[in-house]
């Protein structure tokens, strides 16, 4: 991949069942600094592309070329273990050769707004925003070239939705963003390019 591509696909072919292909002839690339929105109805081919992506599906035909991911996805319950306290789901996360981690930790969590009491607490002691929070910290603790973002902000309340949304943006700074949404406003409001999966199989 060339400087700066974060996510090259090429000439993707991809379905569940081989004569009823999701992805034909597909392709994709992001730059850092770059945010794509892929947007589609219910059923559209949103979700196993983040799945092609994350190499948990094999493309039929095509390459996908991708570096360092991390991924924030829809419900911030289900991306963390009800059982354990938060610090210790995002420590399994972390280089923790790396002698600066705490240091890191507390400076992330200022950008993210995030109490570093909150991280002492369990999944269910905190509200849908604040877990998000913490789910947005971990995946930036894991220094991703690109973020695979999935209906971040379907969980929450509108004026929490926007300033999640909007933390997830400034780290543009470093990294790619591909986000999945429903929300075409949103989709409209914060991406250079949006992808239309519906005008894809209409093909
Ligand atoms: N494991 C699977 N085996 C067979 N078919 C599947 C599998 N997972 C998804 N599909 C089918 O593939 C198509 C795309 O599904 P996908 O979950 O990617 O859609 P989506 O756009 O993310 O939908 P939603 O917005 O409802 O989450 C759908 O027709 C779905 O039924």
């Amino acid at each position: 991949m060339e400087n700066n591509t974060v996510l090259e696909i090429k000439n993707l072919d991809f379905g569940y069942i081989k004569d009823k292909l999701i992805y034909k002839d597909f392709n994709l690339k992001l730059q850092k600094g770059q945010l794509i929105s892929i947007v589609g109805s219910s059923g559209s081919g949103k979700s196993t592309l983040f799945e092609l992506i994350s190499g948990n599906l094999k493309p039929l035909k095509g390459q996908i070329s991708v570096s360092n991911i991390s991924s924030i996805y829809q419900d911030p319950y289900s991306s963390f273990h009800p059982s354990f306290r938060i610090i210790e789901q995002i420590k399994d996360v972390l280089d923790l050769k790396n002698l600066d981690f705490e240091e890191e930790i507390n400076n992330k969590c200022e950008l993210l707004s995030l109490e570093k009491t909150f991280l002492e607490k369990k999944p269910h002691e905190l509200s849908g925003g604040q877990l998000q929070r913490c789910s947005i910290l971990r995946a930036l603790l894991m220094k991703p070239d690109l973020l695979l973002v999935d209906e971040p902000t379907s969980a929450l309340d509108n004026i929490i939705a926007m300033e999640v949304m909007q933390l997830i943006i400034k780290q543009l700074e470093n990294c790619a963003i591909l986000l999945i949404t429903h929300d075409m406003s949103l989709a409209t409001w914060c991406s250079d390019d949006i992808i239309n999966l519906n005008k894809i199989l209409e093909k």
